[in-house]
């Protein structure tokens, strides 16, 4: 690996050896002749200062204005006529700044300024006439390691002395082939800068960095042989011209015709990308007459693709193979046409002449010229990136031109801007707490990759003409300013203030590669030429002045260009040295900034989310209670509605009962009203047992009340059975037995019966209410726990409750139909007594007079009687046989209607029985268990039998 070339005895010499480390951009006094060695096995007549070999003693350039200095010194004929000789010429591989050399060094390992160079490398042979460009070790160049490297082709020898070709393997996609050399390794400002051995080769320090080419097109015809005047030999990297002012050029590659794209690229610009990756500036552009290749040799074709493609393939697999760092890659294409600036991948390629905004370049202390505004576009992979290119070719401008059909008319610039930095593992140390960003900063390194038109002499038409004023002015310019920098650089000023004396300005196209050209990149120039003598011998002429214009400019441009580029230094973080323009660190702290919003709008999301779901609940919650307080609101109301009406029906009762009081007398005295009644029976019966509940002792009073009316009825017929004997009834109570002693109840008594009997009903509907407050409590509490559980509860409370409201309805009801009957009774007893009074009058005046006296005392027990007992005695016997008849009739008249309505059942021997009680009290709804019972067991009710 470090075995350096050995020259071959007589050959000249390589470099020196401790010229393997880069050149100091130091702009250096080139005296190339008289330090150049001569070839052993050629003379010349004379060293061309440019390092090229002179074509022709007589050599004149016809067009270019340079100076007469940088232009290429002619060869003497003699040398011109023996091209079939062999030159040993000491070439690229040792032209470029070499890595210093150690045995141990390890690639990777970081350039050591200490480093020294490998004595090995120290020459063995004299230098050569013709190493103008051979002594340096190359950035660009392969060969810098000393390695033999041969092509897949020729298997050359690995004596150094010849370009460096590639195998056919080299294609494959890595970007660290055999061809990767640790020349990546250097700064510039790590090379030694002085070696006992070198002067001369300090003296080619300055130019290490360009490399330049010739690339011969075959011929058009398929006639690939270098015929008549000219004389092409790439191994020797020599184009050799016997006509008028010809010579003999060398170049750091020449191509011929046999040479493929591929091997073009790998020694043009395989080196050069790579160093572009590593963070240097790059430059590769295509310079040659129209239709030579120059587009043939950028872009390529399918089956053979140029230096764009295979650069771009090469830029990703150093990405791939470079796990340490990341990589943020932009690209952008524009195209001078007619000096102006197009955006190739802003035009749409309809309408390519569609209105742009005017680009222009800008001058920035870190970016340098620029093109701004200007699409860059970022890509993330090959296939990408070409597509991008590939549009942008599709708006370049193309026309017919006499050498080429598709000529492009237009110089174009693809950029593919690199950063990258060293990638932080997720386990280190993350980015910087106050900063936000990672250690390490940012590198940004520019590829630039330009096809220029082609220079054309002739021109058929106007726009093409005016086409062509435009490309040849910048050629021009460019041309010119490549001779100045010679010019200074033989004069010593090379770099520094004398710049700004050159003519960048002049045309857009040397403006925007100021930078390139002032040194600030790595260069590789190819020029492509024709040397077929396609057509008349005039135009064969013209064709061989362009063809050897540009080998004079290669010629130059080699000569002249002094490179002193310096790996792009690391930008820390937006504000670094990229500014603006590093956008990997901009995204990255977007990123980070992005990750923390993401992070707080989660935060924030889930706090909403448990904000949101706890409202909902006390929403809820609140609902719940709402409801619960509505359904409780309207359980009271209705309570309290069923209370209210309940308090209105037992007003009305009271008020029908007092009122019937006033009205009522037992006019017949035969009967009691009561008892006669089988509900009003009924309610007695039940009334006593619930006042017995009630704890009131009223059983006896009630007992007393049903006795009178069962005894009532008893004695009833007794009575009449006495009457008719004329005496009372000796086994009758107080009650029955009546004022009159004649078993028929009395007005007083009755009026005692129905006082009773409303105080029964007071204490019923007491109970009631009782039951209802108790009623409402317990659905109080039970409605609680109801909404407490939530549901099922609210149905058994609901219902209960409304059982029980229908419940009391059923009694009320009951009662007020009661209430009706005893209405009706009370309206035949008034109709009865009425009917007496108008068979007594006398005694109907005192009977109603005793009556009114009886319902108007307070105490019906308390009044005083308006006569003797006797006296009333009499005054019942004497109305009692009119009155009953009357009373009889109506009863009856009463039974015969409940018998048609069918509450009476009319029996065999013509007693009466309730024919519906039963079922009717069968269908009243039970009390509620926990309540005091109402009603006496239902067959009482029904067991009350009248006979009539
Ligand atoms: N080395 C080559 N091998 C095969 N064909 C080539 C080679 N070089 C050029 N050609 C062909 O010659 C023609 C012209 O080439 P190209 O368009 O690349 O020339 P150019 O220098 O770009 O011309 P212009 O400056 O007018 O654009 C094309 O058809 C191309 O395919």
């Amino acid at each position: 690996m470090t075995t350096l070339p050995r020259p071959a005895a007589g050959r000249p010499p390589n470099g020196p050896p401790n010229a393997a480390l880069p050149a100091l951009p130091v702009g250096k006094t080139r005296k190339s002749t008289g330090a150049l060695p001569a070839p052993v096995n050629r003379s010349l007549t004379s060293t061309p200062k440019s390092g090229l070999r002179a074509p022709s003693s007589t050599y004149l350039p016809p067009t270019t204005p340079a100076p007469t200095t940088a232009l290429p010194q002619p060869k003497s004929a003699s040398s011109i006529q023996t091209p079939g000789k062999t030159i040993r010429k000491t070439v690229s591989i040792n032209s470029f700044p070499q890595p210093p050399r150690g045995d141990n060094r390890v690639s990777s390992l970081p350039p050591s300024p200490l480093g020294k160079p490998a004595t090995s490398r120290k020459p063995k042979a004299s230098p050569s006439a013709y190493s103008t460009s051979a002594a340096t070790p190359s950035f660009l160049n392969g060969s810098a390691e000393g390695k033999s490297i041969t092509s897949g082709a020729g298997n050359r020898t690995s004596d150094g002395l010849i370009s460096v070709s590639s195998p056919p393997q080299s294609r494959s996609s890595s970007a660290q082939d055999s061809y990767s050399t640790s020349a990546t390794q250097y700064d510039d400002d790590a090379a030694p800068k002085s070696d006992t051995h070198d002067k001369r080769s300090s003296k080619h320090d300055g130019k290490g960095n360009v490399l330049v080419s010739v690339r011969v097109r075959p011929d058009a015809g398929g006639n690939d042989k270098s015929e008549g005047e000219w004389m092409v030999d790439g191994r020797k990297s020599l184009v050799g011209y016997r006509g008028r002012e010809g010579g003999d050029y060398y170049y750091d590659n020449v191509f011929s015709t046999h040479d493929n794209n591929s091997r073009v690229y790998d020694c043009i610009a395989k080196r050069l990308v790579r160093r572009v990756m590593e963070g240097y500036h790059g430059t590769v552009f295509a310079y040659g007459m129209t239709g030579t290749g120059k587009t043939f040799s950028m872009q390529g074709t399918a089956s053979s693709p140029g230096v764009i493609p295979l650069a771009i393939t090469d830029i990703f697999s150093y990405i791939r193979e470079t796990p340490s760092r990341e990589f943020l890659l932009r690209v952008s294409y524009l195209e001078i046409y007619n000096e102006r600036i197009h955006d190739l991948l802003s035009m749409s390629t309809t309408n390519a002449g569609a209105q742009q905004e005017e680009i222009k370049l800008r001058e920035d202390a870190k970016r340098g010229v620029y093109a701004s505004p200007l699409k860059e576009e970022i890509v993330q992979s090959p296939t990408q990136l070409l597509r991008v290119i590939a549009r942008g070719d599709q708006a370049r401008r193309t026309a017919s031109t006499q050498f080429n059909a598709r000529s492009s008319r237009s110089h174009a610039v693809v950029q593919i801007v690199v950063e990258s930095r060293e990638r932080v593992s997720g386990t280190s140390e993350g980015p910087s707490k106050r900063t936000g960003l990672l250690p390490g900063g940012v590198r940004v390194s520019t590829l630039s990759l330009i096809d220029l038109a082609g220079s054309e002499k002739a021109a058929e038409t106007k726009e093409r003409r005016q086409e062509g004023s435009h490309i040849n002015k910048s050629l021009l310019t460019l041309g010119t300013v490549i001779s100045k920098l010679s010019e200074y650089k033989d004069k010593g000023k090379g770099g520094g203030d004398s710049t700004k004396h050159l003519p960048y300005r002049d045309s857009k196209l040397t403006r925007l590669l100021q930078g390139a050209l002032s040194g600030n990149s790595l260069v590789s120039i190819l020029c492509t030429i024709a040397c077929g003598s396609a057509g008349s011998s005039a135009s064969a002429n013209s064709h061989a002045t362009e063809t050897l214009n540009t080998l004079k400019f290669a010629a130059r441009a080699k000569n002249c260009i002094i490179s002193h580029a310096k790996k792009a230094e690391e930008a820390l973080g937006a504000g670094g040295d990229g500014g603006a323009r590093v956008l990997l660190e901009r995204y990255r702290m977007e990123i980070l900034e992005l990750r923390g919003q993401l992070g707080t709008q989660a935060k924030e999301n889930t706090k909403k989310a448990e904000a949101e779901e706890k409202q909902k609940d006390e929403e809820e919650e609140k609902a719940k209670e709402k409801e619960a307080e509505a359904r409780h609101e309207e359980q009271m109301l209705e309570m309290q509605l069923a209370r209210t009406a309940l308090k209105e029906r037992i007003e009305h009762l009271n008020r029908l009962i007092l009122s019937s009081k006033s009205i009522g007398v037992n006019a017949s005295g035969s009967y009691s009203s009561l008892g006669m009644h089988p509900r009003f029976s009924q309610m007695s019966n039940r009334t006593s047992i619930a006042t017995t509940s009630g704890g009131r002792p009223l059983l006896e009073r009630s007992s007393s009340m049903t006795s009178s009316s069962t005894v009532g009825r008893r004695s009833n017929s007794g009575k009449r059975q006495s009457n008719s004997s004329g005496e009372p009834n000796a086994v009758e109570d107080e009650d029955s037995v009546g004022e009159y002693g004649d078993g028929t109840a009395t007005l007083a008594a009755q009026n005692r019966a129905l006082q009773a009997d409303l105080a029964d009903k007071n204490r019923y509907i007491t109970t009631l209410e009782k039951r209802l407050l108790q009623a409402r409590r317990a659905s109080h509490s039970r409605t609680s726990v109801g909404f407490s559980n939530n549901k099922g509860i609210m149905v058994g409370e609901d219902h209960s409750v409304s059982t029980l409201m229908k419940e009391k309805d059923n009694e009320i009801a009951e009662l007020r139909s009661r209430l009706d009957d005893k209405d009706r009774m009370l309206a035949a007893l008034r109709s009865a007594a009425r009917s007496r009074d108008t068979a007594e009058g006398t005694h109907e005046g005192l009977h109603e007079a005793r009556a009114s006296q009886i319902l108007d005392s307070p105490n019906p027990n308390a009044s005083t009687p308006l006569t003797s007992p006797q006296s009333q005695y009499d005054i019942a016997s004497r109305t009692r046989g009119k009155s009953v008849d009357e009373m009889s009739r109506i009863l009856d008249e009463m039974i015969q209607d409940r018998v048609e309505s069918g509450q009476l059942v009319r029996g065999m021997r013509g007693s009466v029985r309730l024919a519906s009680t039963n079922a009717k009290l069968e269908n009243l709804p039970e009390p509620p268990s926990k309540l005091p019972p109402l009603s006496p067991p239902l067959g009482e009710g029904k067991q009350l039998v009248m006979e009539v």
